[in-house]
């Protein structure tokens, strides 16, 4: 087997692996939504509202620092927590005005 054709084979296995870890990411990202559509029904039913950001102070701090120990730069983390947060928020506003409705 010659040079390129070894890292074609690598760069198979490589791909391999990411593709297994994006389907990770997707599922494990499906149960952390369902776990927020139950918080925001609760939210909605009680008139708790849709952010809290002492909250998420305290999850930016802590994926940070998980971050940091894992070699992941934490800036990028921080950003991650705060899109998905972001788009939580959105679904627990819109749970709201249906509860309203
Ligand atoms: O913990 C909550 O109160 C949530 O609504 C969940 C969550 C999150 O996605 O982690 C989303 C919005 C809040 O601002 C804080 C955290």
């Amino acid at each position: 087997m010659d040079d390129v054709e070894r890292a074609r084979q690598i760069l198979a296995e490589e791909r391999q692996s990411i593709d297994n870890i994006d389907a990770a990411l997707v599922n494990l990202l499906a149960e952390r939504f369902r776990h927020t559509q139950r918080v925001g029904r609760l939210k909605a039913e009680h008139g708790l509202p849709p952010a809290d950001p002492a909250r998420e102070q305290d999850q930016v701090a802590r994926l940070k620092a998980l971050a940091k120990e894992s070699g992941l730069d934490p800036v990028f983390a921080e950003a991650f927590l705060r899109f998905i947060v972001t788009e939580v928020i959105r679904h627990h506003e819109q749970l709201r005005r249906d509860d309203g409705a």
